[in-house]
């Protein structure tokens, strides 16, 4: 069920450090995967001491060898034997190799699954909040670099829970585990087998500090890939007619080169550790073989603990050559959840009030001096006053970029005015819930959007519970019904990706059905029978007229034949009303509306 967010407080009191420390804000976020982290932990911590077990089970059998009943197993078994003594470290193997394989099982296991929940809760979190985010928003920036972060950001999380946390428990563990025995052994040889570790650890500092830009460049480089990639295949059509298609590939490939480019120089700052991580490496494990050796020969160290030391020196510093890797991952994972977090961090600005309509809704609207605009550009409606009492129908007119999609916009609540107030049913609608405000408007956009779906289900799509004869029912008052039912699968045919290809004028005819199934109590149409014939139109209009009987339209059309018989009709000009009036009012006061018209009607005369 997703979250009503818009209704939640500002996710984040400080976005900056969320995004500054972008892991710590995602275990603060994740409160109920703790238990499931300290489990997986847990069994990290398990394997890895059952993991180191079979170096120190190989000293002791070469110390029983050895030294038969002096060794370290007679005195803590109090077996004499050496026979029984092996045959008791072979008991001891068997079961450390049981606990060992059980727990590499469940850790695995828990951090995978771990990985996977939260993959799936945060890609989740974030659509849902992407889709409560403006309408402005999301015009303001490319789907695509959307979609990178809802894909690939989510993806490369995961790939760090996966792997990379538990290698880092893995690693660090290896360094407190192995120091032990080592402590135990030798002060000297510790001191030894340690050095190259702090060469390690702060080579890895200035590796990480390197890496860092580099990733966060690799990021951007795919966002941007992504987006010009998801633009061009939605811009098809276009790039073929302009026969554009070896500018959009050299585009493109610039955009792959770019990202190509950032990979490879992060590639080769990590690439550049591992040779740096070997040398010290060598010095550790050269020191131990050969003053461990020295030792033993002058009896200050036990030949079993000398192999248990020459083994361990290697399964100590070894796993540190993938450090490298690791914080490859943790670096790309940062990065990822930065973006992530910065996402979920965008702020809802309209958000929807708390107030319910009485129902029934009466349809009534109304706008009172609203000025309103884009982002920081001029007003684009310059002082509004207009009056749609329920029940009628009303239609703006007015040249392209005159306004008229701005202020559908306000009345869906798309956006807020800059002044003024917006009415529905006598109440701001700034202060009604969705359910009231949107929940009461059937909408057709200027751009008609088909779902993957069957004809039926995008009909239904804003009253899923609704029965087929219902659906035909809207299909038929949207004089859609003839071309439906002379599809092969009719309602149940498919539509939208991979389905039926239907006319623009089909589309929007679906799109009507779609919107008067709502029986909304008002019905907002932006040149939505622009793409129909004349014929068609008038069959749209005969069936509108009874089936906005009982509710409010407003329509926004440039065909005036479409609004003729509008209860009234506003006449927008640069963002202001300068007529209003019914059709034969217009027509008599031979104004802006009736010079319009001429043209109109001269027009359809020479067709
Ligand atoms: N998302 C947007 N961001 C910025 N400016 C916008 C946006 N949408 C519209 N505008 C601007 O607002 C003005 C009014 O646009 P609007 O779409 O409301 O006009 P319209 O009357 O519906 O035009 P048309 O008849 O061509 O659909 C135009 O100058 C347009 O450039």
């Amino acid at each position: 069920m997703p979250t009503v967010l818009d209704s939640r407080a500002p996710r984040s009191a400080d976005p900056v450090s969320d995004a500054d420390r972008p892991l710590r804000a995602l275990w603060r976020r994740y409160t109920v995967y703790r238990a499931r982290l300290i489990l997986a932990f847990t069994f990290s911590v398990i394997n890895k001491v059952a993991d180191v077990m079979p170096e120190l089970l190989i000293g002791a059998a070469v110390d029983v060898v050895v030294r038969g009943d002096q060794s370290f197993v007679a005195d803590v078994l109090g077996v004499e034997s050496r026979y029984a003594q092996l045959g008791w470290l072979a008991v001891i193997n068997v079961v450390v190799w049981l606990v060992e394989s059980g727990s590499e099982y469940l850790a695995e296991v828990l951090w995978r699954n771990l990985a996977q929940g939260i993959k799936h809760d945060l890609r989740m979190e974030a659509y849902d909040h992407v889709q409560h985010l403006d309408l402005s928003w999301h015009e303001s920036r490319s789907s695509g670099s959307t979609l990178a972060i809802l894909n690939d950001d989510v993806n490369q999380l995961e790939r760090f829970l996966d792997v990379g946390a538990p290698a880092i428990i893995q690693t660090a563990l290896n360094v407190i585990l192995v120091g032990g025995v080592f402590a135990i052994a030798s002060t000297q040889l510790l001191v030894l087998a340690f050095l190259p570790i702090p060469v390690i650890i702060v080579g890895s500092l200035i590796f990480q500090r390197r890496l860092e830009p580099l990733y966060a460049r690799v990021r951007e480089a795919v966002a941007d890939l992504s987006a010009a990639l998801s633009a061009n295949l939605a811009g098809i059509a276009t790039i073929k007619a302009f026969t554009a298609e070896n500018h959009e590939y050299a585009r493109i490939s610039k955009a792959s080169l770019a990202y190509r480019q950032a990979n490879s120089n992060a590639i080769r700052t990590a690439a550049a550790f591992v040779p740096l991580v070997r040398v010290a490496i060598l010095t550790g494990f050269t020191c131990t073989l050969l003053l461990g050796g020295w030792a033993t020969l002058n009896g200050t160290l036990e030949v079993g603990m000398y192999s248990v030391l020459v083994f361990m020196t290697q399964r100590l510093l070894w796993p540190l050559t993938e450090v490298a890797e690791v914080l490859d991952l943790y670096q790309r994972g940062r990065a990822s959840a930065a973006r992530l977090l910065r996402l979920l961090d965008e702020p809802v600005i309209v958000r929807q009030g708390h107030a319910s309509l009485n129902r029934p809704v009466a349809g009534g609207l109304e706008l009172r001096g609203v000025r309103a605009g884009y982002a920081d550009g001029p007003d684009v409606l310059k002082g509004i006053d207009m009056v749609i009492p329920g029940g009628e129908t009303h239609a703006v007119v007015g040249s392209t970029g005159a306004g008229k999609s701005t202020l559908l916009r306000l009345v869906l609540r798309f956006s807020d005015p800059r002044s003024g107030q917006v009415l529905f049913d006598g109440r701001d609608v700034r202060d009604l819930d969705w359910d009231s405000l949107r929940g009461s408007m059937g909408y057709v956009a200027q751009d008609v959007f088909m779902f993957a779906g069957s004809i039926a289900e995008n009909i239904a799509y804003g009253r899923p519970t609704a029965t087929r004869a219902e659906i035909e029912h809207a299909a038929r008052a949207a004089a859609a019904w003839e071309f439906i039912e002379a599809l092969p699968d009719g309602l149940d045919s498919w539509v939208g990706e991979r389905g039926v290809t239907l006319s623009g004028g089909q589309r929007q005819r679906l799109a009507l059905a779609r919107a008067l199934l709502r029986q909304p109590a008002i019905l907002v149409l932006d040149e939505a029978t622009s793409a129909v014939d004349n014929e068609t139109e008038a069959a749209i209009q005969q069936s509108l007229r009874v089936a906005t009987a009982d509710c409010t339209a407003l329509v926004v059309a440039h065909r005036l034949s479409t609004v003729r018989h509008a209860h009234r009709i506003w006449v927008l000009d640069a963002g202001q009303i300068v007529e209003f009036g019914t059709h034969d009012e217009l027509v008599a006061a031979n104004g802006a509306y009736a010079a319009l018209w001429r043209v109109q009607t001269g027009m359809l005369a020479t067709d």
